[in-house]
């Protein structure tokens, strides 16, 4: 590079490109590199853990240099990318010697910016989570109304959906974008960047020319922030994507109320996608997914994510996976048919952006062959469910695409298309033909190596191949003045340590056929590749449309195989606000314990409208949060279409879930503020409806006790009287049972334990009325703190205690809130002696001397008291 005053043309190009890749880091094509300068060649190098050089001078300054072999460089993009970064990629997009016989000797090769890699962007297998959607979430706005436009063009998914300022932050822990772009006037959330675009005008104008509509109506009318989001969305994919096709369905427009409503606390707290670890495995996600393909897997995470609202859609996906509970051998069969089923939208999102593989064009021919398989088999299945029905069809109409990538592939093609191999023999009489050219060639020339070490008599005579020389003939470094004699008929090319190298005019001649004949077959491969590809981004919509309907038969079939694995249920769904479970279970809690070999404690749970507030009590570990969390998790695998872990189950139908951890819960994730506890509770009193579920799991703990107590106390109050939703809520504060007796609603549940021989017995069962007392000190010996600490605390709490059986401990006063006064006993008269006494004198009849000694009597009742 150069110095500043003296900005070389290349230095001048690359400043030109940087500029235009904004904060993306550039990768600047270098013959076989690409390199990195400056501040990106600091960050990459850090990041990628690879040497930091330099190269020239800017203003003085040593210019710091990192470059990653052309080659291998997906691996390195996939960790910029992991690592949240954008990459911005400058091609070569000339060859050296194209450059030189245009402009001259010194000619700079040309260079332009040919993609944009950005987290939401991407299609190849290897930056991609093969089990996880990959959403690009643009936000838009008019006026008072926001929305969000969601694209994965991984698989062609694309999404609209309205909202209020005060429901963005839920809709998007729903979809959890691995991207997020609003324009400058976007809410809080992290964004990576977002250009123009986000007018509602511009976005009419993209969606119309995109899908080549006339009026909008098709996609049920948008919403002008729907089409500011989808605006932003466009310009930002055809930004990143520089003319490379998209694949992208029309939108769907979601309305936010046709899912459970979940906020990202919520999500958190319940480990629905991730456990507290932010792994899969551990999570509710991890438990149940049975599934067989990547699709299924990607929607099962879906579905979880966003549990539906409506009784009838749900009701049609549990009697599909009702159908394929009830006869295993069906079950079976459609599950190791969906085993062999490859990722086929993947391979088309590849093949659309002109990025795919010959494999990826076999991916298509073999899943679209199974999938209509899989609809024969499940054709010929008596009284299918509706749902299944309507499924079907969907998995063919490709015979004609199927047939022509039969006839044109290989069985199994390479991923790697440069050296060909991939169009099956007989597709093309001409390709045909050339590679016989090839091989009779490579025959000749096999043919001429033998004939040349006959009459050379030079046994070990080779004729070789590389890629500087081509073909060549080469000899041991002591048989050569043979073949360097002017008269031999060879002409020498290359001296080596032991070994020369020659060439000779037949096999020049020879080995020109091999090589004109070989790249003309590839050219005729690639083209055929091309017309392939193009033929079936033709068909793409009905494409993803089959990839979608394996999906979903795929998630149908693992909610029945974990159903009858785990003895599980179909859930009964209601319109009413009830909950009713018997025999419930935690799936994560059971797997975790049955690891171990212990056996998990089915409880009951009976929430109505008459009873809609679970008080629970009880010890330490006893099963509190196990038991508020199981009934969450039942509600939200019962919306999503699955099977639950119970004997029996009524769900009525929840608008929106909430749960809340006391603060010290929340240490793991690093958000332990009793702040932030209270503005999450705070929410709830906000947003839920009597159709909501609330999970309260020890409020108020995070503060003193008494503010606490206090906190949780109006926290009750206001669920119950102005709510009035169905709410679990687990706490330590045993004064909170004293709400029974004015809240109606409200009702006391304890886990149960035993003190046996000085040791706690936990019994994890949930039963009525409230616990005895709090077990803590039991627990703590449990958890083996030094008996000496255990026997102060013992005392420290027999003093306790006896201060509280006197002051009438922290609640004494609550019974004197006006709420209270009503239900409290009226305190009994005590007797009053004096009182008696003096009411008893008659003053007027009485003598000065009578009047005296009632006078000593009154002191002595008085002394008395
Ligand atoms: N129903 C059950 N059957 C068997 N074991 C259970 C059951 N419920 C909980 N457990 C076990 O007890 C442990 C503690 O449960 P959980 O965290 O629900 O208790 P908790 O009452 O909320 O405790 P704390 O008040 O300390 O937060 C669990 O990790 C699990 O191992």
């Amino acid at each position: 590079m150069a110095r500043a005053d003296a900005p070389t043309p290349m230095m001048q190009q690359y400043q030109r490109l940087k500029a235009e890749a904004g904060d993306a880091l550039l990768f600047y094509r270098m013959g076989d590199f690409f390199e990195l300068f400056f501040d990106d060649a600091k960050v990459a190098a850090a990041c990628l853990d690879i040497a930091l050089t330099k190269r020239g001078e800017a203003e003085g300054e040593p210019i710091p240099m990192c470059g990653v072999p052309v080659h291998a460089a997906e691996s390195y993009l996939a960790r910029l990318i992991r690592a949240g970064n954008r990459v911005a990629i400058a091609e070569q997009t000339e060859s050296p010697a194209e450059a030189r016989k245009a402009r001259g000797s010194k000619a700079l090769v040309e260079r332009a910016i040919i993609r944009l890699v950005t987290p939401g962007t991407l299609t190849e297998e290897t930056l991609l989570e093969s089990s996880a959607a990959n959403w690009l979430a643009a936000i838009g706005r008019a006026g008072d109304e926001w929305a969000i436009a969601a694209a994965d063009i991984s698989t062609g998914r694309f999404e609209l959906v309205a909202c209020g300022p005060g429901e963005l932050s839920s809709e998007l822990a729903r979809l959890s974008p691995a991207e997020t772009i609003a324009d400058a006037s976007g809410p809080g959330v992290r964004i990576t960047a977002g250009k123009g675009g986000f007018d509602s005008m511009a976005g009419e104008r993209a969606l119309k020319a995109r899908f080549g509509l006339a009026t909008l109506d098709g996609i049920g009318s948008p919403t002008r922030a729907e089409l500011a989001a989808a605006g932003g969305l466009l310009a930002y994919l055809d930004a990143t994507q520089k003319g490379a096709g998209i694949l992208l369905d029309a939108p769907r427009r979601v309305s936010r109320t046709a899912h459970m409503a979940i906020d990202a606390a919520t999500r958190d707290s319940l480990e629905l996608c991730r456990s507290v670890s932010g792994s899969v495995a551990g999570s509710l996600l991890g438990e149940i997914d049975r599934c067989q393909t990547a699709a299924g897997r990607r929607l099962l995470a879906s579905d979880i994510s966003a549990p539906l609202t409506d009784k009838g859609s749900i009701e049609q996906r549990l009697a599909l996976v009702q159908w394929l509970h009830e006869d295993a051998l069906r079950r079976d069969r459609v599950r190791s048919a969906l085993k062999a089923m490859p990722d086929f939208a993947r391979a088309l999102a590849r093949l659309t952006a002109g990025r795919g593989s010959p494999r990826d064009l076999s991916i298509l021919r073999d899943g679209l062959s199974s999938a209509d398989a899989l609809r024969a088999e499940l054709a010929a299945e008596p009284q299918r469910p509706t749902m299944l029905d309507n499924l079907l069809p969907r998995l063919s109409g490709h015979e004609t695409l199927v047939e022509q990538l039969r006839r044109a592939l290989v069985e199994s093609p390479p991923i790697d298309a440069s050296k060909g191999g991939y169009i099956a023999e007989g597709y093309d009489p001409s390709l045909d033909t050339l590679r016989s050219a090839a091989s009779d060639g490579r025959r000749a020339i096999a043919a001429l190596e033998s004939r040349y070490r006959d009459a050379t008599q030079i046994s070990s005579l080779k004729i070789r191949h590389n890629a500087v020389l081509g073909y060549h003939v080469e000899v041991a470094a002591r048989h050569a003045d043979k073949l360097m004699a002017p008269d031999s008929g060879f002409t020498h090319r290359q001296t080596l340590a032991g070994a020369v190298r020659f060439n000779s005019p037949e096999l020049h001649e020879e080995a020109s056929r091999v090589v004109e004949a070989g790249a003309h077959a590839l050219a005729a491969e690639a083209a055929h590749a091309e017309e392939l590809a193009a033929l079936a981004v033709a068909s793409a919509n009905r494409i993803v449309a089959s990839a979608e309907a394996i999906a979903r038969i795929d998630v149908a079939a693992s909610h029945a195989q974990r159903g009858a694995e785990g003895g599980w249920t179909v859930p009964h769904m209601k319109d009413q606000a009830c909950l009713e479970i018997e025999a419930g279970r935690h799936p994560v809690v059971e797997a975790a314990l049955s690891d171990t070999g212990e056996r998990f404690v089915a409880n009951d749970l009976r929430l109505g409208s008459d009873d809609r507030l679970w008080l629970i009590t009880g010890p330490n570990m006893g099963g509190k949060s196990t038991f508020l969390r199981q009934a969450a998790l039942v509600a939200v695998l019962a919306q999503s279409g699955s099977f639950v872990p119970a004997s029996r189950a009524t769900v009525g139908i929840v608008d929106k879930l909430f749960s809340r951890v006391g603060a010290s819960d929340n240490l793991a994730r690093g958000r332990s503020t009793f702040m932030v506890e209270m503005v999450e509770t705070a929410a709830i009193l906000s947003q839920a409806t009597p159709r909501s579920l609330v999970i309260l799991d020890e409020i108020g703990r995070g503060t003193s006790t008494y503010d606490g107590l206090a906190i949780a106390w109006a926290v009750v109050e206001a669920v119950h009287d102005q709510v009035k939703c169905r709410t679990l809520f687990a706490t330590h504060y045993h004064e909170l049972t004293r709400l029974a007796g004015r809240l109606d609603c409200l009702s006391l549940h304890h886990v149960r334990a035993r003190e046996w021989k000085g040791d706690l017995v936990l019994l994890h069962e949930v039963a009525d009325g409230a616990a005895d007392r709090s077990y803590g000190i039991a627990v703590a010996k449990l958890a083996g703190l030094p008996p000496k600490v255990v026997a102060r605390a013992k005392s420290v709490l027999a003093k306790l205690e006896a201060g509280r059986d006197a002051t009438g401990g922290i609640a004494a006063g609550l019974d004197d809130l006006p709420l209270f006064s009503a239900a409290a006993h009226p305190e009994e008269q005590r007797p009053d002696d004096l009182r008696d006494a003096l009411g008893a004198m008659d003053a007027d009849a009485m003598s000065p001397r009578e009047a005296l000694e009632a006078l000593y009597r009154l002191k002595e009742i008085m002394g008395r008291e």
